[in-house]
């Protein structure tokens, strides 16, 4: 494509050279220049593109996009931009053939629920027709997943997926869009259908500074859309946000249990699962998920308003939303048909811990015994928050490894320790991660909920150093049947 059409809408501050060049490529790391190559240098956190133009134009760089001044003694097109971020988005949007005007595009943004949500409507869409999908989980079509570094990847990634989706003769892409994108000019010229908000908390404030200004960055997304602002109305800023949105055109859909247009109601919540029934204005339907938790049915709520406001039909809904299958290792719970459950979670942060514990509080009807440890080698202060999250919701917390790495594990439960409130929870500490979970199963009484917290999918653990096999589903299955036998 030439040059001149791909900048001819964009802001410039200068342009040195001739325009009238053929780029095939657009690049934003030097390390991957080839022939006929334009180069973005983009202002980084830790190092800066433009210490990388002398090795771009080496490598074979046709034209630059800059933010600074630069001195080149060579003749190439330099394109000098205010903000080299809005330049890649404006770029890549064009040398794409502005793709995402061509697909429904659905983006959905919060603290917590995104993935889930995505692959909720994902599963009621592809009933009737294709989807992609882009998120944590990388850049998916049908089951081919490219892996990306960000939740939500830089514009020129984001564009060249959109233009993969319509190749593939995809018609709706649903993807996460974080605040970080947002402000990085990641998501500049997406053509948003659909913009959906799940919740807020305080996360990235590194980033944000202030709460306000993260939900301020989320906000931007719902000035975007053009057809659906779909908005947790239970969530405080998610009242904010439908105050400040008054004056927006774009219709609005809001959904919860206290409040909304798309209503859950009758909820029975379990280990095995939810049952509840959603209002719509198009009548009401009953649904039975295997995928426990309240925050599971606030996600199907965010995918019903979503699919309401597409036209699809209730009895697709609930065909979509019921064949949905829990995440491997996510608040996975084990299909051991004893008097007690297993779950296995990821969680190993202090939020991921208050997440799953107080879900687990909502249904569980007997003790609560929690299995876990902190990694070694990593964010200390997380440790005591931890141990006074289990505590305050367990009533037994078994103290053990976790990929201790090159800490000794007795010295991580130490630190542990200092959070964990003795009054509210009994605890005991058994470093052998094998044998802490041998004994939470031992011990276990009728209606006790064991959670085995921070392994989810893994199947390693770091001790030492060294890395041992550790499959928690085998363990499991292997310390029940030694149970069986005795
Ligand atoms: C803070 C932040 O957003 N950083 C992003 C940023 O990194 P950076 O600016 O530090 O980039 P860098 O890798 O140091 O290099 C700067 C520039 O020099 C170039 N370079 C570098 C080396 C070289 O040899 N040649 C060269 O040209 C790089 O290609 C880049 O253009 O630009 C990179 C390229 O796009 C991103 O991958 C990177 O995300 C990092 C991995 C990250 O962790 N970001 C987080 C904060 C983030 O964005 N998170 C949200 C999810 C939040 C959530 O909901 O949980 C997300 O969307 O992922």
């Amino acid at each position: 494509m030439n040059l001149f059409e791909i900048i001819r809408n964009m802001d410039y501050t200068k342009i040195k050279g001739d325009t009238d060049v053929e780029i095939d490529r657009i690049v934003f790391d030097s390390r991957q220049v080839k022939e006929n190559t334009l180069f973005v240098a983009i202002s980084g956190f830790k190092v800066d593109g433009h210490d990388f133009i002398e090795e771009a134009v080496a490598n074979g760089a046709k034209a630059l996009v800059v933010e600074n001044s630069i001195e080149l003694d060579r003749d190439i097109p330099i394109i000098k931009v205010k903000n080299s971020r809005k330049a890649l988005a404006h770029i890549s949007d064009s040398f794409y053939n502005n793709p995402s005007r061509n697909l429904n595009v659905i983006g959905i943004t919060g603290t917590n629920g995104k993935t889930s949500t995505t692959y909720f409507i994902k599963s009621i869409l592809e009933e009737k027709d294709r989807v992609g999908i882009i998120g944590t989980l990388g850049s998916n079509i049908e089951n081919k997943t490219i892996k990306t570094n960000n939740t939500t990847p830089e514009s020129l990634h984001l564009q060249k997926f959109f233009n993969n989706m319509i190749k593939e003769k995809i018609s709706n892409c649903i993807m996460e869009v974080s605040s970080h994108s947002i402000e990085l000019n990641r998501v500049d010229l997406i053509n948003f259908n659909i913009g959906v908000f799940t919740n807020l908390s305080a996360e990235h404030l590194d980033f944000h500074e202030t709460i306000e200004n993260y939900m301020r960055a989320k906000l931007k997304l719902f000035y975007m859309t053009k057809d659906f602002n779909i908005i947790n109305s239970d969530d405080i800023y998610g009242k904010q946000m439908i105050k400040e949105l008054e004056n927006v055109d774009t219709k609005l859909i809001t959904y919860g249990l206290q409040s909304g247009d798309i209503r859950a109601e009758n909820l029975e919540l379990s280990v095995k699962g939810i049952k509840f029934d959603i209002q719509t204005p198009k009548g009401t339907i009953d649904i039975n998920m295997t995928t426990p938790g309240l925050f599971n049915i606030y996600n199907a709520l965010a995918a019903t308003s979503c699919a309401v406001a597409m036209g699809v039909s209730l009895e697709t809904i609930k065909k979509g939303l019921e064949k949905i299958k829990g995440v491997k290792g996510r608040f996975e719970v084990l299909p051991i048909n004893r008097e007690f459950d297993v779950i296995i979670d990821f969680a190993h942060s202090p939020d991921g811990f208050d997440n799953v514990l107080k879900t687990v509080k909502e249904f569980a009807q007997g003790r609560i015994v929690t299995v876990f440890g902190c990694g070694g080698d990593r964010d200390k202060t997380k440790r005591p928050k931890m141990g006074e999250i289990a505590s305050y919701y367990s009533d037994l917390c078994v103290l053990t490894s976790d990929n201790s790495r090159s800490e000794k594990t007795e010295d991580i439960i130490e630190e542990i320790l200092i959070g964990l409130d003795e009054k509210s929870c009994i605890y005991e500490i058994i470093p052998d991660r094998r044998k802490a979970i041998e004994y939470a199963i031992k011990n276990a009484k009728p209606k006790d909920i064991i959670l085995l917290l921070g392994k989810g999918h893994e199947t390693y653990q770091i001790i030492n150093g060294e890395t041992y096999e550790f499959n928690e589903f085998k363990i499991v299955t292997q310390i029940l049947n030694k149970l069986d036998k005795n």
